[in-house]
């Protein structure tokens, strides 16, 4: 019998999304059936040789998790896709847990829907229903309580209690028991290193092995042998045959921190790995099956690495099964002392000194300072001033640069010359407002002396805001109101150009642009819809 087309089977109650789903797969040449309840799925699939499920979590007759595992438990589940508006990482979790092989959120496009399907039917399994168990495995070994649990500021190498790092935790808690693929963001030092070690240890596979690779800190060509191992005489100077991180973390977690930094072509050889879960090692052929969990992190934003052709699509959404984005230190109020009094204690004992505490000034200091090198500079603040100072309070002068001077940090989006036209009346605004920080007039940021920042280009004072300039009449203030233009429109230039010049880093240039990344990308989004 001639090779058939895949035959997929879509299960929506909306009429309008089955058709446009239809519409978006039939170019691919797939059969299609099309039922509305999980009645109707249930009976399609006992008749007919069903390849895959794409199927709304939101059914009439049944929760469509249940639908997914009576149809495991009868050894009928087919390789199945989860398409849900509930954005929450538990739904995706448990729809993966129910043996989803994707999990996709609604609205999602066309060219993303066809490259999942197309994804989840190349992955190696039975050609038709039943499909591959894919719920996790369990090792049976109950989830191990945080060490810390006695203290409600710690969570698993984590010190704060602010409600972003609470939601942090509860999103850890919620994923660490699946076998499900975890996406890290946030700026350098955030503790996305700590966070993979958290799911870890929370999960049943705790007592197994964590390793970490960094795929910024191995050089390119022997990236591949780090993670996959290699045998002896692959390449010079491969004397013996080695492991590879992938095999060291069977049963356990393996962490590519800076996935950001893997080059395509082995892009393409851990998405192979992550569809099939066997390994091959530079120099063989053999292929070798491993049980491992991944988790993933990077400081860049991973959407606009897939824009801009860096980072396969296809791998980002295999990988971004459930994605944890922590948030940068500034943003997280009171943890910023409770990390400062936690280190002050550590470090002090172990340099034996006798520190105490901070000074209320020295407090304030490290409440306000913006810390673009988050809890990692934090620590290393608290370590200078320890090994360097004695007594029992640290005040503001031990603090090293920039903390010991009064200054104003500005954003280096602002030091930008093109900010003039805006930083210019905010300069004179902050003047007003803040004599005591005046400098004169010759100073850098246009009269305010803000004191190691100089913004180039704002020199001359702003235009006076009650008059036209001397000497223009009605036509002079025609053409100055020619030149204002909506305030929606200077908000979306700056967003563009702050994107631009953090080289499409939208995680930092909402952080320099002091907004949240999710105001990016809903502006985005809805400039994108039109
Ligand atoms: N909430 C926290 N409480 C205590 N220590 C923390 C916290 N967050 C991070 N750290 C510590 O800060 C340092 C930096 O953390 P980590 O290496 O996990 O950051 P990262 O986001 O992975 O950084 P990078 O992107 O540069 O790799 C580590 O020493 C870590 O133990």
């Amino acid at each position: 019998m001639p090779d058939q087309p895949p035959h997929i089977l879509i299960l929506e109650p909306a009429p309008s999304l089955s058709l446009a789903y239809v519409n978006a797969l039939k170019r691919d040449g797939y059969r299609i059936s099309v039922v509305d309840s999980a009645r109707g799925a249930r009976s399609a699939i006992a008749d007919q040789a069903i390849d895959l499920l794409l199927t709304n979590l939101q059914i009439p007759d049944m929760p469509g998790t249940d639908l997914l595992r009576a149809l495991g438990q009868d050894g009928r589940l087919p390789r199945t896709i989860v398409l849900t508006a509930l954005g929450s990482v538990q739904v995706a979790v448990d729809a993966m847990r129910a043996g989803a092989a994707d999990v996709l959120l609604l609205p999602v496009g066309t060219e993303r829907l066809r490259g999942a399907v197309s994804t989840v039917l190349s992955a190696p399994g039975p050609a038709h229903a039943p499909a591959p168990a894919a719920a996790p495995r369990r090792t049976g070994k109950p989830v191990a309580a945080s060490p810390e649990a006695a203290d409600p500021d710690q969570f698993y190498g984590f010190i704060g209690a602010s409600p972003p790092m609470k939601a942090a935790y509860r999103l850890i808690e919620a994923a660490a028991p699946s076998k499900a693929t975890v996406f890290i963001t946030g700026e350098s030092g955030t503790g996305k290193e700590v966070c993979a070690e958290a799911i870890h240890r929370r999960s049943p596979r705790g007592d197994r092995p964590f390793i970490a690779i960094n795929c910024a800190a191995i050089p390119k060509d022997l990236m591949e042998s780090e993670i996959f191992g290699h045998v002896r005489g692959a390449f010079t100077g491969a004397s013996t045959d080695h492991a590879g991180a992938a095999l060291q973390a069977d049963g356990g977690t393996l962490f590519l921190d800076e996935i950001g930094e893997m080059d395509l072509s082995l892009q393409a050889k851990l998405l192979r790995f992550l569809q099939t879960g066997m390994v091959k090692k530079v120099g063989s052929e053999k292929l070798e099956p491993v049980d491992v969990r991944i988790v993933c992190a990077t400081n860049r934003d991973p959407y606009a690495e897939v824009q801009a052709g860096r980072f396969r699509e296809d791998l980002f959404y295999r990988l971004q099964v459930i994605s944890i984005e922590l948030p940068p230190l500034r943003e997280r109020g009171d943890d910023i002392l409770l990390i400062a009094r936690h280190f002050l204690t550590k470090f002090g004992r172990e340099e034996r000194k006798e520190f105490k505490g901070f000074s209320r000034d020295a407090e304030e200091i490290l409440r306000t300072y913006n810390w673009p090198g988050n809890v990692r500079q934090l620590l290393n603040v608290v370590r200078n001033v320890v090994v360097l100072n004695d007594g029992e309070e640290i005040k503001p002068f031990m603090f090293p640069p920039p903390l010991n001077k009064p200054t104003m940090i500005v954003p280096p989006i602002l030091q930008d010359p093109r900010w003039a036209a805006v930083a210019g009346p905010l300069a004179s605004q902050m003047g007003q407002a803040f004599p005591h920080l005046a400098a004169p007039p010759s100073g850098p940021f246009g009269g305010l002396g803000i004191p190691g920042v100089p913004i180039p280009g704002l020199g001359a004072a702003p235009p006076s805001p009650t008059g036209p300039p001397p000497g223009r009449g009605e036509a002079g203030w025609a053409e100055d109101e020619g030149r204002i233009r909506p305030l929606w429109m200077v908000e979306e230039e700056a967003i563009e150009q702050a994107i631009r010049l953090c080289h499409g880093n939208i995680t930092r240039a909402a952080a320099l642009l002091e907004i949240n990344p999710c105001t990016i990308y809903r502006r985005r989004q809805k400039k994108r819809a039109g």
